[in-house]
């Protein structure tokens, strides 16, 4: 069980302008936290800060209480990343993409082919798994993507844009998947264009021109 935190971030790429400004957020286990706004209001920037790989320019980004640090930082602390352009290695299969990721992450061989083989079928991809990524369409790919993420088991799930390619029974299909990572205790927080599948998810928040605003926040105490 793992709690991100933002405080007071203010978040910017290398010698750049500010993209979020003094943005303060907490990702609980058990939710799954929706951000939204117009195309470069900076979701993937907040994904990429959550993720470790864009230290705030000030306050803090913590990781159950301690400073978040760097990516290597994060991948230990079970921070999985689910790109918006999904990251995967075109020369490997589906199954291969995900094998591969689950024995970085210390799984034994076995255990990769078992994770890999389930997590394929959670996205409706068994059948896929000896393809190669550049023989899979747009949206398959999104889904070796999410199914790489999931045979993670991340304690933190943060999915760029996972939705954007998928037909209307995928995405369903997606956001229960992301449910059911939240239910088994992941924080989980979704980056997305998409106004209904921001609607399944328990908050929202709303980046527009630098500032971050709650649309949905929990209710008291939740
Ligand atoms: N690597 C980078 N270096 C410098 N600036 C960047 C970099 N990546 C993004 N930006 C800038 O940061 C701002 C926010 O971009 P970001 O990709 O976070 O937006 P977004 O909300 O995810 O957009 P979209 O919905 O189109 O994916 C934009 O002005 C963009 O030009």
């Amino acid at each position: 069980m793992t709690t991100l935190t933002l405080a007071s971030a203010t978040i910017a790429y290398a010698g750049g302008d500010p993209v979020l400004g003094d943005v303060s957020l907490t990702v609980r286990p058990g939710e799954v936290l929706a951000v939204t706004g117009p195309s470069g209001a900076g979701k993937t920037t907040l994904l990429w800060a959550l993720a470790g790989l864009l230290p705030p320019v000030s306050g803090r980004a913590t990781v159950d209480g301690t400073d978040l640090g760097d990516r290597d930082h994060a991948v230990s602390r079970g921070v999985v990343l689910i790109p918006q352009d999904n990251g995967l290695a075109a020369i490997l299969t589906a199954a291969e993409n995900v094998v591969v990721a689950v024995i970085a992450a210390g799984g034994t061989a076995a255990q990769a082919r078992r994770d890999t083989q389930a997590a394929l079928e959670k996205v409706g991809l068994s059948g896929h798994g000896d393809q190669l990524i550049e023989e899979l369409s747009g949206g398959q790919q999104q889904r070796a993507a999410i199914a790489r993420g999931l045979a993670l088991r991340g304690d933190v799930v943060l999915a760029d844009e996972v939705t954007s390619e998928l037909d209307a029974a995928n995405r369903q299909r997606v956001m229960d998947l992301l449910r059911a990572e939240a239910d088994r205790g992941a924080a989980v927080v979704l980056a997305t264009h998409d106004p209904d599948a921001a609607a399944l998810c328990d908050r929202e928040l709303h980046l527009r021109d630098g500032v971050a605003q709650w649309t949905r926040e929990a209710p008291p105490g939740g």
